[in-house]
């Protein structure tokens, strides 16, 4: 559900005692406005000086945006951010951010990233963007890492919106792992898809990898278990779920914004 925004009200000296005329109609704001405002929220968090992993994604480019201006602004200075995807560089690149990796930065201060799915634990799902392996790779890494949403990423359980888990698999017999990831979560109704573009071929990550899709029926259950038995499959190169990494959750829905830290 989306955030109404209500137009600002007017109140006119009057005379009579007619009724006051109605308020404007409130504007539901869309998705992309949600990222936003979530986004916004978590560059408060941002301090000059400190090293940032820059997530991927739609919301993840409205943060980096706000970098951006607020460098150029003078309002930041000092700002370092290690990207999580080619497409992440670029922009960051064209915006004038500077920038380095883990090799020159193992430990960053602070990433912000969106989601696909946000679990009550804030364990997350990612990927369906394809950057998941450089993405954990990277937030692993982080002192603080706020995860940025709108409320339609909100499920009940990992895999509870009916979407994809991604996971990173290397094209090398890509059938095959396929067909094994698919076998180990059969009791879940698991079906495993190849990730493919529009012209049918391939999708490939920036690790020059490939991306199965898996879709679930039922809960997977203990998450680390599942995600465990998923990196030990040889074929495998990283899966989805970030599970007990996230530090900050924003998430900007109906009522508002709202800032939840990991317990
Ligand atoms: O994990 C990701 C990319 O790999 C993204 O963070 C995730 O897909 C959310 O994307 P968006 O902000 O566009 O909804």
């Amino acid at each position: 559900m989306a955030l109404a925004f209500f137009g600002s009200k007017t109140t006119t000296a009057s005379t009579n005692t007619t009724a006051p005329p109605p308020s404007p109609p409130h504007r539901i704001l869309t998705q992309d406005e949600l990222k936003k405002i979530a986004a916004y929220k978590a560059v408060e968090f941002v301090e000059s000086g400190m090293v940032l992993g820059l997530g991927t994604g739609s919301t993840a480019k409205h943060a980096i945006d706000r970098i951006g201006e607020l460098l150029h602004q003078g309002k930041l200075t000092n700002i370092i951010g290690v990207p999580t995807s080619t497409k992440t560089h670029e922009q960051a690149l064209s915006l004038g951010i500077p920038l380095s990796d883990l090799e020159t930065h193992p430990v960053l201060d602070l990433a912000i990233d969106g989601a696909d799915e946000v679990d009550p634990d804030m364990n997350l799902v990612k990927g369906r963007g394809g950057s998941l392996l450089r993405e954990k790779m990277i937030e692993a890494c982080c002192k603080q890492f706020v995860v940025i949403v709108d409320e339609s990423k909100l499920v009940e359980y990992v895999g509870g919106s009916g979407l994809a888990l991604p996971v990173e698999i290397v094209p090398f017999c890509w059938r095959f792992t396929a067909k094994k990831l698919e076998a180990m979560f059969e009791n879940a109704g698991c079906v495993a898809k190849l990730r493919v573009l529009e012209n049918g071929e391939a999708y490939v990550t920036d690790n020059r990898n490939y991306i199965i899709d898996l879709y679930f029926k039922k809960d997977i259950g203990d998450l680390r278990a599942a995600g465990d038995a998923m990196v030990r499959l040889a074929g495998v190169v990283e899966h989805g779920m970030f599970i007990d990494m996230a530090t900050t959750l924003i998430v900007a829905g109906e009522l508002g914004v709202t800032v939840r830290n990991k317990s």
